[in-house]
């Protein structure tokens, strides 16, 4: 499979997709993040802002939160008038704002059941263990929002907090795909990006049914900020393409180790996964 989505002609609307999400001053990680990989996979992208984070390559220091209210005006403005094929969710900052977020998507038929697939990355903390998300909104995200998705994407820390499982191998990776989608989304997919251990970087996806295992050549890179973000986005990026969910998760699977191959150092920490590779005329 090629790490490219089909690309629009030109002066022809492209796929449009949507991010709800919070502001990585640092242009790493959030919406920035989603915006590079949309744009660079050929889409129109539109955005509901949750937060503003005051965040560099070393950590957050600052988060301004925007009124529930004015969050799910965002997705009841842009939705019904430009029209989305799929839409993600990271960071979200709080139960009210989850509550509105949750409230609007099925007003707006977006969700598993609905017309339009959701992508659920349950941001929580960045990479530095800032906190993301109040601790007393995790049961909104598990009650709410959880049940509206198609696929949530939630890193080793999230699964702990989200299940209580602590994952340290296969068997346990499995546990909490299980566990995860006993909360309802249609799909879980259990990222192991952080079994830092292992030589490959193993994500399984679970349906109820059967596993389904992403494996990848683990990248030796310190510069992995927005690796989560970069791959839910390019998920969602196929899902608005008309993708199957297991081809979505594997395209994007593609699109992150790329992005993560070509990583680069920013500032005095952690510098970003790098979706600029496809700039590349060389690139395949
Ligand atoms: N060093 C790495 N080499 C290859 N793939 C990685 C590496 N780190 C993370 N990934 C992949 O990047 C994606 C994001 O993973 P993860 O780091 O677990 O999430 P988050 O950024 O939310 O903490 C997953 O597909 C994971 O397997
Ligand atoms: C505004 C904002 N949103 C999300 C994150 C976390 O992004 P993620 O892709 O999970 O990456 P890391 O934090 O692991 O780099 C963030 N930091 N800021």
């Amino acid at each position: 499979m090629t790490a490219r989505l089909p690309l629009p002609a030109s002066g022809a609307t492209p796929v449009r997709v949507m991010t709800v999400a919070g502001s990585d001053s640092g242009g790493g990680a959030g919406i920035q993040a989603d915006m590079r990989t949309f744009a660079l996979l050929g889409l129109h992208a539109c955005v509901a802002v949750t937060a503003v984070t005051v965040q560099n390559s070393t950590g957050v220091t600052g988060i301004q939160e925007i009124e529930p209210s004015v969050v799910a005006a965002q997705m009841r403005s842009v939705v019904p008038d430009i029209g989305v094929s799929a839409v993600k969710t990271g960071m979200l900052a709080s139960g009210p704002i989850i509550d509105a977020i949750a409230d609007a998507a099925v007003d707006l038929r977006i969700g598993r059941d609905a017309d339009v697939p959701l992508v659920v990355d349950p941001v929580c903390a960045s990479m530095h263990g800032d906190p993301l998300l109040a601790a007393d909104a995790l049961g909104a995200l598990k009650e709410r929002l959880f049940p509206l998705a198609t696929v949530v994407t939630p890193n080793l820390d999230e699964v702990r907090l989200l299940t209580g499982i602590d994952v340290v191998d296969a068997d346990t990776q499995r546990a909490a795909a299980v566990a995860l989608h006993a909360l309802g989304p249609r799909w879980a997919l259990v990222k192991g990006g952080h079994l830092r251990g292992s030589d490959v970087s193993p994500d399984v996806l679970y349906d109820g049914t059967g596993f389904l295992e992403f494996p990848s050549a683990r990248i030796d890179t310190p510069h992995d900020h927005g690796a989560g973000d970069t791959l839910a986005a390019a998920i969602t990026g196929a899902l608005g393409h008309g993708y199957a969910v297991p081809d979505a998760v594997g395209f994007a699977k593609q699109w992150v180790t790329r992005g993560l191959a070509a990583a680069y150092p920013l500032g005095a920490g952690h510098g970003p996964v790098n979706p600029l590779w496809r700039l590349d005329p060389e690139a395949d």
